[in-house]
């Protein structure tokens, strides 16, 4: 049995007040596998937040259904961990205490919060900064501590929107090789939402390239290259190519006009 299914997924917001609606999903289909790390790669507005937004729980589809490990996806739930953009950190409180924080909130004892938060700061290199507040830290080191708290968790499927966005190019490429390396290790299954085809080739298994507005599921892309990746290889340069092209040729005919349909 597939780990995740996305079955005929629509996805239309409705503004009642200025009697508009926007079709942002149509017909998703695809299904992954446990351990799998996977890439949803499109352009600006074709529904990848949305679509991430749905299978963490925060939102539901119009029509169609998300089935987790054959359950249905109803709600947001522990078995799922989100990871943002910006790493929404509490300021008052320490890189330990921020990372634990959801401990404090289930009940366990100071001995275990400290001890757990300790096991994510070691595995996302942050060894030496427990007592560090966030605005005494980097982009990057904050991004750590927002990976630490999804991950101490301990969900079976990591939720990723785009985390290292913000990021200059050299701390992104060693973020991107520390996930790797997170995820080799500790064996996950993680579903990363980008905007750019170089990082969905560094960092996935598989590449689900969407189409623009409303997005559609235009091609499914099995990677089989070794790691780490090299961005020179004839084999990176051939997938690098077939995902332009598929961008490309999608480009959206309507840009430029509105994209709301009057209801
Ligand atoms: N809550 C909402 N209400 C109304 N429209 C929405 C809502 N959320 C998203 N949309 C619309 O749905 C479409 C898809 O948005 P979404 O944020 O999922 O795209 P995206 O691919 O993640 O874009 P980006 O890469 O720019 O973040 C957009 O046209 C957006 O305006």
């Amino acid at each position: 049995m597939a780990f995740l299914e996305v079955k005929n997924v629509e996805k239309v917001f409705k503004d009642e007040k200025r009697g508009t609606e926007l079709k942002a999903l149509d017909n998703i289909n695809f299904s992954i596998m446990e351990n799998e790390f996977v890439c949803l790669l499109g352009g600006s507005g074709c529904g990848k937040s949305t679509l991430l937004n749905m299978i963490a729980g925060f939102d539901k589809p119009t029509s169609g259904e998300i089935l987790m490990n054959g359950k249905k996806i109803e709600r947001m739930g522990a078995d799922r961990g989100m990871v943002f953009q910006q790493p929404t950190l509490m300021p008052w409180l320490t890189v330990s205490k921020n990372i634990s924080f959801h401990l404090k909130l289930k009940g366990a004892n100071k001995k275990k919060q400290k001890e757990e938060a300790q096991k994510y700061i070691d595995m996302v290199g942050l060894t030496g900064f427990e007592k560090h507040y966030p605005h005494e830290l980097s982009g990057g080191m904050n991004q750590r501590v927002g990976i630490a708290r999804a991950l101490l968790l301990n969900p079976s499927l990591i939720l990723m929107d785009e985390p290292f966005a913000a990021l200059d190019p050299f701390t992104k490429s060693d973020m991107q090789e520390e996930l790797v390396r997170i995820w080799q290790e500790h064996k996950r299954t993680i579903i990363f939402v980008t905007h750019s085809v170089e990082e969905a080739l560094i960092l996935g298994t598989k590449i689900i390239v969407l189409s623009k507005r409303p997005g559609r599921v235009n091609k499914i892309i099995d990677l089989d290259m070794d790691r780490p990746r090299d961005t020179t290889s004839t084999i990176f340069n051939q997938h690098k190519r077939e995902i332009l092209g598929l961008i490309h040729e999608n480009k959206d005919p309507e840009a430029g006009r509105p994209i709301h349909q009057v209801i």
